[in-house]
């Protein structure tokens, strides 16, 4: 190969593999936002990852691939709850703009494709792109029969009980001209004070739940939603039509799909016409005779966009002409006769005060910004996410800083800018000790999250390593459940895993809890006392030393038998900052590495335990309270031995990694799908498709509790 062919060959092979993740990131965000009603990133940064596809797609047209992201439109609806509905017409998405030029270009483009000269004119439509979700209404004589979201364009949900309750929605279509059959386009969408109180009530609700029952409330836990698209999404979107009337929906409608016949010859006069049956149809929608016009009504639709009680992100463009529309046609997943003109996000300079870090239940520091309180589109906003280590290094920032801030429909805006990076003033300096616990917080190699190494004493994480040492795949102590745990905990009974078998010293004080009666407490201590001879595998994957999961504990315990065996071994190979290759020759990191499973990032995880002078404390006292044997392979004899396993739906006592768990050590094998080869299903709450093809199959299907008698039975 010449080298300049080998840098081609090695461009379009970093391309096909940019495009794979591309393909794949896409396909996420498009998940949680249109099945899930529930983004995980922002749309500025979803939008980029679409623009870089198509970069990417044009620049290599032959690696386009089969699932590429640009022809997909929004989500297919196979996981949801509602009934089917196929679209007689696709419903479509639309080209973004994002500057008057690329406008201009637009038109220019249409007007090479018709062949149509510049002295000809060319009506075309502007109205506002309102943040909702489209609905497709089927009016059949008048009355309406079905209404559909989008889905994937081709399959959308049912949702006619649903849009019942909007009161925008006709269920009957008054006036002149009315076809046998034609289906409104439109948008349903909540107003911004609606989403705001929806989000509050929500928060109110999980609220006094957990005062009902007695629970401290974990607020990042309460599902609200992010924006005002994602609430009418999630609004509509339910199964039980009662959820859908007591959310304030309003409807809109911009287009139509199927239809006997249409009423009119331009767009204008379509819309007219609908809006003349009794559907409401944008206050803003006007007819515009050239690009000037044009820009003047997206300027005026962007200045007003404050005042609107609705949350709109453009102004979207379709040529005027049905004819025109019709020999235009689509591409992909977009007509060719529109557009939507994007609003740039939102953004507004103002100082970064300081940079707090906030320790997650998995030990994870998260830095967030906060601001001298700034306007941003109409919202005042105090704080920014900085993401983590490196985001606070690309962008230079630190505390006192003056930043370019951006709000792009979402709720938690992001920094764009650092307007005083070049300010002879020191970085700032990332933690490298956890502001809970105070132990050393570190990245692992490859790694872009710092995290807290205090584990078992760190506060942030306590409660949650308690949950998984006592879990089912762990420790497996009955009658401690997480809401004993947090109880437990909140009243300093719990620090640490030791203290769970000093229980039994408060045997009066849990008694003088709400709701525990002398059984209760003696049932809970007996199940206590009942390990204190535990599994050395299982105790070891209860401390939650990171990487050493339920597999590599056994088969850690499999080579050294003790739990003091091991530690030493493992402190023996530990490997020191710029010592590698010392530890690596070591005689201890060789007998490591060659157990099957055990690789360095796992000794790396042992070493960086033991160095921990908190964890050997936790760890030299939960061995004076219990005792665990000698590990012995068992042979495994449970009826579900050498059988194939797949769990589905909801299970209440356990995650689905822990049932997997489980399967494994007794022998059988955990499957993600149902085939022929499945030997047994056990089935919660809400099991769907999976269950259905079991029983189609002929395949036994259990319950959870069902599966629990199982475990217990094998021991
Ligand atoms: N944050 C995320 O993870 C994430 C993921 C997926 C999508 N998104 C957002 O969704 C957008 C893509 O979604 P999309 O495919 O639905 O495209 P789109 O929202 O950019 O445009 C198409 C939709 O606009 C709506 N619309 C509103 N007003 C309209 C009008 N007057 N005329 C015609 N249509 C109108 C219609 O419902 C139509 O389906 C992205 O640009 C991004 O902003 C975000
Ligand atoms: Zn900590």
């Amino acid at each position: 190969m010449t080298s300049e062919s080998q840098n081609d060959f090695l461009a379009e092979a970093d391309a096909a593999n940019e495009l794979m993740r591309l393909a794949r990131q896409i396909r996420r965000a498009n998940r949680k936002y249109h099945a899930e009603d529930a983004p995980e990133i922002s749309d500025a940064e979803y939008d980029a990852l679409v623009r870089r596809n198509a970069e990417l797609e044009a620049q290599f047209p032959h690696l386009v691939r089969a699932d590429s992201p640009s022809s997909a439109v929004g989500h297919e609806v196979a996981a949801s709850p509602l009934g089917k509905v196929t679209h007689e017409v696709r419903m479509m998405s639309l080209d973004n703009a994002f500057s008057d030029e690329e406008v201009a270009e637009f038109l220019a483009r249409v007007r090479r494709f018709l062949s149509l000269p510049a002295e000809e004119p060319l009506a075309v439509t502007a109205e506002d792109k309102i943040d909702g979700l489209s609905c497709s209404l089927r009016y059949e004589k008048g009355k309406l029969v079905r209404a559909a979201t989008r889905g994937d364009g081709q399959v959308g949900e049912d949702v006619t009980p649903n849009v019942a309750h909007i009161a925008d929605i006709v269920p009957e279509l008054q006036g002149e001209g009315i076809p046998e059959v034609f289906e409104v386009r439109g948008e349903v969408y909540m107003e911004k004070a609606a989403f705001h109180a929806l989000n509050t009530a929500l928060m109110d609700e999980a609220r006094s739940e957990a005062e009902r029952k007695g629970e401290v409330l974990d607020e990042s836990k309460v599902r609200q939603f992010a924006n005002p698209r994602n609430a009418a999404a999630g609004s509509l979107r339910q199964k039980d039509a009662g959820v859908t009337a007591r959310r304030p929906l309003r409807f809109w409608a911009h287009g139509w799909g199927a239809a006997s016949a249409v009423p009119g010859e331009t767009q204008h006069e379509v819309i007219r016409r609908i809006e003349s049956w009794g559907l409401p149809v944008s206050p803003q929608f006007r007819r515009c005779e050239s690009l000037e016009e044009l820009l003047g009504a997206y300027r005026a639709i962007r200045d007003g966009r404050a005042d609107l009680p609705f949350e709109i992100d453009g102004v979207v463009y379709k040529i005027d002409r049905l004819d025109l529309q019709q020999r235009l046609g689509f591409v992909a997943k977009a007509p060719r006769w529109a557009l939507a003109h994007k609003f740039p996000a939102e953004q507004a300079e103002t100082t970064l005060e300081k940079i707090e870090i906030q320790v997650g239940r998995t030990g994870k520091l998260t830095p967030v910004g906060r601001l001298q309180p700034v306007l941003v589109g109409g919202v005042t906003v105090t704080n920014v996410t900085l993401h983590n280590r490196d985001e606070i290094a690309r962008l230079g920032v630190r505390p006192g800083d003056r930043v370019v801030i951006q709000r792009a429909g979402d709720v938690i805006p992001q920094v764009v800018e650092n307007r005083t990076r070049e300010e002879a003033r020191e970085a700032y300096l990332f933690p490298d000790h956890c502001p809970e616990c105070g132990s050393e917080a570190v990245a692992e190699e490859g790694e872009v999250d710092v995290r807290c190494t205090g584990g078992l004493i760190c506060p942030a994480q306590r409660t949650e390593r308690l949950k998984h040492f006592v879990s089912r795949a762990a420790l497996d102590i009955d009658g401690l459940g997480g809401k004993t745990i947090d109880e437990f905990f909140a009243l300093g009974w719990l620090e640490s895993p030791a203290d769970i078998f000093r229980l039994k010293t408060r045997r009066d004080a849990i008694l003088a809890l709400e709701g525990w009666k002398d059984k209760s407490v003696d049932n809970l201590l007996a199940a206590v006392e009942n390990r204190r001879q535990p599994d050395a595998a299982r105790l070891l994957f209860g401390l939650g030393i990171r990487h050493v999961g339920a597999v590599t504990a056994r088969d850690l315990m499999k080579r050294f038998e003790t739990l003091p065996a091991l530690r030493a071994i493992a402190q023996k190979a530990q490997v020191k900052e710029g010592e590698e290759a010392v530890a690596e020759a070591s005689e201890a990191y060789a007998e490591l590495i060659s157990i099957d499973g055990v690789g360095p990032v796992v000794v790396k995880a042992l070493g960086d335990f033991f160095h921990e002078e908190h964890n050997r404390a936790v760890w030299d006292d939960l061995l004076r309270e219990v005792a665990p044997p000698p590990y012995v392979v068992e042979s495994v004899a449970s009826e579900v031995a050498g059988k194939t396993v797949v769990f589905t739906g909801k299970l209440e006592t356990m995650s689905r990694d822990e049932a997997k768990a489980q399967a494994e050590r007794l022998g059988a094998k955990a499957a993600g799908s149902v085939s022929a080869k499945t030997d047994l299903i056990v089935a919660g709450p809400g099991a769907g498709s999976k269950l259905k093809k079991a029983e189609e199959l002929g395949i036994a299907v259990i319950n959870e509790e069902e599966w629990a008698e199982i475990v217990r039975q094998a021991g």
